[in-house]
């Protein structure tokens, strides 16, 4: 286990943040600390790092107790947000950095930053200050400057956050084929469900201080523990006292064991995917819900506004939450 983190607590003043935490981080994986603003992921990531305290539990790095230990002495690299480049110094030297205050010789810092701008894609930018560089490529040097060292551990707070969603998107596809060349252990954090989805191998889900549940990223959606981690995985309605994905809901023309009866309020056609609006009738009086259904279904099934059906989960689902 490259981190075990065991019950840990923090607060500021009488905020509690951090609820009895305990978190495996599996050697060479790719963790997302995924959750609400405010759940506590950016603290948790601090005490891993040591920039925080804990009041008490423990947070052990390689098998050593690190709970005591100052953030230089952690063997990790960290990587934030609005990532503070040395501004007189070039790419090449931002990633040097550590290196030369370890008094590598200077061939070796040659080749290894050599191959950590060819790692990241910015060789071609070496001479050039963070200044002239875009923000995806200023992120991509922070990683370079933060894997020079060879840290045991890579832990990234939001380090896409800042950018626009175009430059995000590609920077975690990049992330992911990054991480699959060097496995060096990488946590990060994010408050997006999908870029966790995509971009991690087990995601561990927080919220007000609590882990709701950890696990890779289909088993959490195919069985989420509870409704919140339901709905915060992805899209749910709720029929007949159901909370369910709106992809699993059935519409059909004629009764069938099972359904209740609608009313289709809305057909939104969005492209391949189409989004159908509807009033359920069920024992508690009426309820509005909505179905995700391909647009060869609606067009095999001809839905319309206005259209009496019949709707009910899909009988083979695996996943919906009995919720009334
Ligand atoms: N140094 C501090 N002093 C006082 N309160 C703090 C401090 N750091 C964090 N908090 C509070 O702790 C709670 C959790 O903050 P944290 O940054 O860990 O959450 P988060 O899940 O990372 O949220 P976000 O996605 O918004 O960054 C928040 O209510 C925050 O205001």
């Amino acid at each position: 286990m490259a981190i075990e983190i065991r019950g840990v607590n923090k607060s500021f003043g009488d905020a509690a943040v951090l609820r009895d935490v305990s978190v495996d981080v599996t050697s060479g994986s790719l963790t997302a600390l995924l959750g609400p603003s405010g759940g506590g992921k950016s603290t948790l990531l601090r005490v891993i790092a040591g920039l925080e305290r804990p009041d008490s539990g423990q947070v052990v790095i390689s098998g050593r107790d690190a709970t005591r230990l100052p953030p230089q002495r952690r063997d990790v690299g960290f990587v934030f947000q609005h990532y503070a480049a040395f501004k007189h110094m070039t790419v090449f030297e931002n990633v040097a950095f550590g290196l030369r205050i370890r008094k590598r010789p200077k061939d070796e810092i040659k080749k290894r930053v050599g191959e950590l701008l060819d790692l990241v894609h910015l060789d071609q930018f070496a001479e050039r200050y963070p200044a002239q560089l875009s923000g995806g490529q200023r992120q991509r040097m922070a990683l370079a400057r933060a894997l020079a060292v060879d840290p045991e551990v890579l832990l990234l707070d939001e380090p896409f956050g800042a950018l626009d969603a175009q430059v995000r998107k590609e920077l975690r596809a990049w992330l992911r084929r990054l991480h699959d060349e060097v496995h060096v252990t990488t946590v990060f954090v994010t408050h997006d469900q999908e870029e966790a989805i995509e971009v991690a191998d087990t995601i561990v889900l927080l919220a007000d201080g609590v882990v709701q549940q950890q696990g890779a990223p289909a088993e959490i959606y195919d069985n989420p523990a509870s409704p919140f981690v339901m709905r915060f995985l992805g899209p749910v309605t709720e029929i007949d006292g159901r909370l369910i994905r709106p992809h699993d809901v059935e519409i059909r023309t004629e009764p069938g064991e099972g359904t209740s009866p609608a009313v289709i309020t809305r057909v939104v056609r969005l492209g391949f995917e189409v989004r159908v609006e509807f009033t359920v009738r069920g024992a508690e009086g009426e309820q509005a819900a909505w179905a995700q259904l391909t647009r060869e279904t609606v067009e095999r099934i001809a839905i319309e506004e206005g259209a009496e059906v019949h709707v009910r989960p899909r009988p083979a689902i695996k996943h919906s939450i009995q919720i009334a």
